[in-house]
């Protein structure tokens, strides 16, 4: 029996559309199930949560973006329940990293083959992150985006037009980094990411070498850049071709304190997260996923 959890508003609406599509398929099969539509940001978590305690889901699958994945993980963490997903969002970078098909009844009929596997997660002071966290430039933008009402009219272009406004305004900040034993310190930067997964911003490979399921934080530190050399660099991100810059740096380890002076603020998997010192460890296998 399946507990899905469905984000009708993601993706401008595909989350009921993808939704509609895997049910016509449910119906014409035996699989028993139920269905719950969020109403509102964070009520996933619950819904998840409520299910784990009944003890009577084979799994329990998010239909939504990134962020309804997010708190549908949220929920489920320290259970044995497993997690499906079918993607509805408009980034859906934890349906690439898992080779998860775009396609509602194509990602059901995965779920339904059952073939348990685990992912790592950050757990990031008491939140499960599946993908990354980040802080600077993308937060700033995604505040800006989110704002506005520039997502109706242009869905994901409305981030390149929040990029593009935002590169007046953005001022870079400092870096302290507690990663395992090592302290850093970085002037200047732009961007810190903190990923269990490549890519960020729908397909944004920022952190390419990363590996769910390697017991490892990547971290991609994007500093001392003019704002020339930051729109040189920014398309490379998207085919994972910024790794050689001389501005780049990445880093991995298993836990980390990162604070940011001024205080910058963090977005989890896509979702704000506030603007504090954030800690963070690496769960090995931390989640089951099918
Ligand atoms: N009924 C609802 N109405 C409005 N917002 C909701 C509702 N249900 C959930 N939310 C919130 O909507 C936000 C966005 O959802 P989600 O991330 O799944 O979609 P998306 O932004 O379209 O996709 P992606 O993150 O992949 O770009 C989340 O913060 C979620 O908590």
């Amino acid at each position: 029996m399946y507990q899905f959890i469905v984000n009708p508003h993601a993706g401008r609406g595909k989350g009921i559309t993808s939704w509609q599509q895997v049910e016509s398929v449910l119906k014409q099969t035996d699989v028993m199930y139920d269905v719950k539509f969020t109403k509102e940001k964070g009520e996933a978590i619950h819904l998840a949560k409520t299910a784990t305690d009944q003890n009577q889901w084979t799994a329990v699958v998010a239909v939504g973006g990134d962020g309804t994945v997010h708190e549908v993980a949220n929920g489920l963490y320290k259970s044995n329940v497993p997690l499906g997903y079918v993607p509805a969002g408009t980034g859906n970078d934890f349906a690439r990293e898992w080779s998860i098909p775009f396609d509602p009844i194509q990602a059901w009929q995965r779920i339904a083959q059952h073939e348990v596997k685990q992912s790592d997660i950050i757990l990031a002071d008491n939140r499960v992150v599946l993908c990354y966290i980040s802080a600077g430039f993308d937060g700033y933008v995604s505040r800006l985006v989110d704002a506005s009402n520039w997502k109706k009219g242009l869905g994901k272009a409305s981030y390149f037009f929040g990029a593009l406004l935002s590169l007046k305004s953005f001022q870079p900040y400092t870096l302290e980094l507690q990663l395992d034993e090592n302290d850093y310190r970085f002037e200047n930067v732009w961007l810190v990411t903190m990923s269990n997964a490549k890519s960020l911003g729908g397909g944004m490979m920022i952190t390419p070498h990363a590996n769910p399921t390697d017991g490892l934080i990547d971290l991609c530190i994007v500093h001392k850049l003019t704002k020339i050399d930051f729109l040189r660099v920014f398309p490379k991100v998207y085919a994972g071709k910024h790794v050689d810059h001389p501005a780049v740096t990445f880093l991995q380890g298993k836990q980390a304190t990162v604070k940011t002076e001024p205080k910058m603020w963090a977005f989890a998997d896509g979702e704000e997260v506030g603007n504090q010192t954030i800690s963070l460890e690496i769960i090995p296998n931390g989640i089951f996923l099918l």
